[in-house]
């Protein structure tokens, strides 16, 4: 990650590469992972159906990177993060942290290991318990690990607000007198407690203002530098994750279908779907002011997880499907160095199925390119207001509104109900407490 990029021009497209750990130590190993959320019907509650949340991925989180997991709403991140975590257990697959297999551990064999592994959440009004003073809620991990840091939990705990930019002062007061970019960095604060390796944060700025949103990114940059932190984190588009990762995975319905480094995946993205994600993020660049830029709208919305596609998943929306598309899964293949794409017929690369060159009919209709001028400005950064000041509204359309245009097609989404009354779990799942309900999904 680094911390200047989103203010230089990016007319180059890609911003400088992050010097990027490449053959670092594997800390996290994901081999084959499969989440599958049963579907239950009448008196007996028989299993009638599944939702293919995850559906079998693999990937590696090397140490001191940040991996980016992009992909529409609904496409399994979320999922994919919570079970990284361990807050709920896979269905299938293997997930090795630092050589250990901690697939199978319950609540008690986890606990050690809560203090490597930690989770931001994204909703910063949800996550944090409204009751709870400040100090109660950062100290919680101390509690819950029966940790007593050096020189005592309050000076710990205000050493932690002032690391994550907060008064040391805030301890004794509660959630609502903070703004959004406040309270995330509360919740950065807690997952940090205890000193993690791994971090996942599942869509840390997506609720906060445009401007707030660079802030804590940033922070979470500075905090990388400064602690050695390996970070996931999730987002619905690229706009956030291009300027913080190492390498980016792209999932759409439950796969991972391309796994490369920033550099490549933004200078010539090999998936169809990348392209399309990729066309759907607004450069801003001064130096192009009026400048005109291709976009990609995938027609039709994101197939159902419990029936999903038979061959590629994204053929009924790819404008380059032909037969074999249909018919067979493409593996996930490394197609150039530090590159992995699972497609038949990807960009920039070498056709994997040359002889099946007929489009299938839904090809013909799977896009609209629209040619638009581009967005010039990067928005200034705002400065955050005091806990007594009203809150931020969330207003992120400016960066995302390309984005939601694809993301409004996701709506066809049978099993999303599933989500609405979830509780958003903590990653000190031992205290719940600490946790309010989420209705942002
Ligand atoms: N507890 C659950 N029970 C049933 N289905 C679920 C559950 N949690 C998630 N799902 C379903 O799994 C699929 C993947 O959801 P997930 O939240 O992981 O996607 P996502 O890519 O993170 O989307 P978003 O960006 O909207 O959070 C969706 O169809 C969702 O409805």
């Amino acid at each position: 990650m680094s911390v200047t990029k989103k203010a230089e021009p990016q007319a180059a497209a890609v911003p400088a590469q992050a010097t990027s750990p490449e053959n670092g130590e594997v800390l996290l190993r994901v081999e084959g992972l499969v989440k599958h959320f049963p579907i239950k019907k009448g008196i007996l509650q028989r299993q009638v159906a599944a939702v293919k949340a995850v559906d079998g991925i693999d990937f590696e989180v090397r140490k001191g990177e940040t991996l980016g997991v992009v992909g529409e709403s609904g496409c399994g991140k979320s999922t994919m993060g919570r079970v990284i975590t361990k807050l709920i257990e896979p269905t299938g697959g293997k997930i090795e942290f630092e050589g250990q297999d901690i697939t199978k551990l319950g609540t008690r064999g986890m606990r050690p290991l809560r203090r490597d592994i930690q989770m931001i959440f994204q909703d910063p009004y949800g996550s944090l318990n409204p009751r709870h003073t400040i100090g109660s809620i950062v100290s919680a991990p101390f509690r819950l690990q029966g940790v007593e840091p050096e020189g005592g939990v309050k000076k710990e705990v205000q050493r932690l607000l002032e690391l994550v930019g907060l008064s040391p002062e805030h301890f004794n007061r509660y959630p609502h007198e903070f703004s959004g970019g406040q309270r995330q960095r509360i919740g950065i604060a807690r997952a940090l407690a205890l000193k993690p390796k791994l971090v996942v944060a599942d869509e840390p700025v997506s609720a906060l203002d445009v401007s707030i949103q660079a802030q804590v990114v940033n922070l979470m940059d500075d905090l990388q530098s400064e602690l050695g932190l390996t970070y996931v984190i999730i987002a619905h588009d690229l706009s956030v994750v291009r300027h913080v990762s190492d390498r980016i995975a792209v999932m759409y319905l439950g796969k991972i279908v391309e796994l490369a480094d920033r550099t490549s995946l933004y200078e010539a993205p090999m998936h169809p779907y990348t392209k399309a994600l990729m066309s759907a993020v607004p450069v801003p660049d001064p130096t192009r002011r009026g400048a005109k830029s291709e976009r990609i709208l995938l027609k039709g919305d994101v197939p159902s997880p419990i029936s999903p596609p038979s061959g590629c998943r994204f053929h009924t929306r790819c404008w380059k499907a032909t037969e074999i598309c249909k018919t067979s899964e493409p593996p996930l293949l490394q197609l150039a160095p530090g590159r992995q794409v699972a497609c038949h017929h990807p960009e920039n690369a070498e056709d994997q199925a040359p002889d099946d060159t007929t489009l299938l009919a839904v090809a013909k209709e799977a896009i609209e390119v629209v040619t638009l001028a581009r967005t010039d400005t990067e928005p200034e950064p705002a400065t955050e207001s005091e806990p007594d000041s009203e809150p931020e509204t969330s207003d992120v359309a400016d960066v995302t509104d390309a984005a939601d245009e694809t993301d409004a097609a996701d709506s066809g989404d049978a099993a999303d109900s599933g989500d609405e009354s979830e509780v958003q779990p903590s990653a000190d799942a031992d205290e719940p407490d600490d946790v309010q309900e989420s209705t942002d999904k």
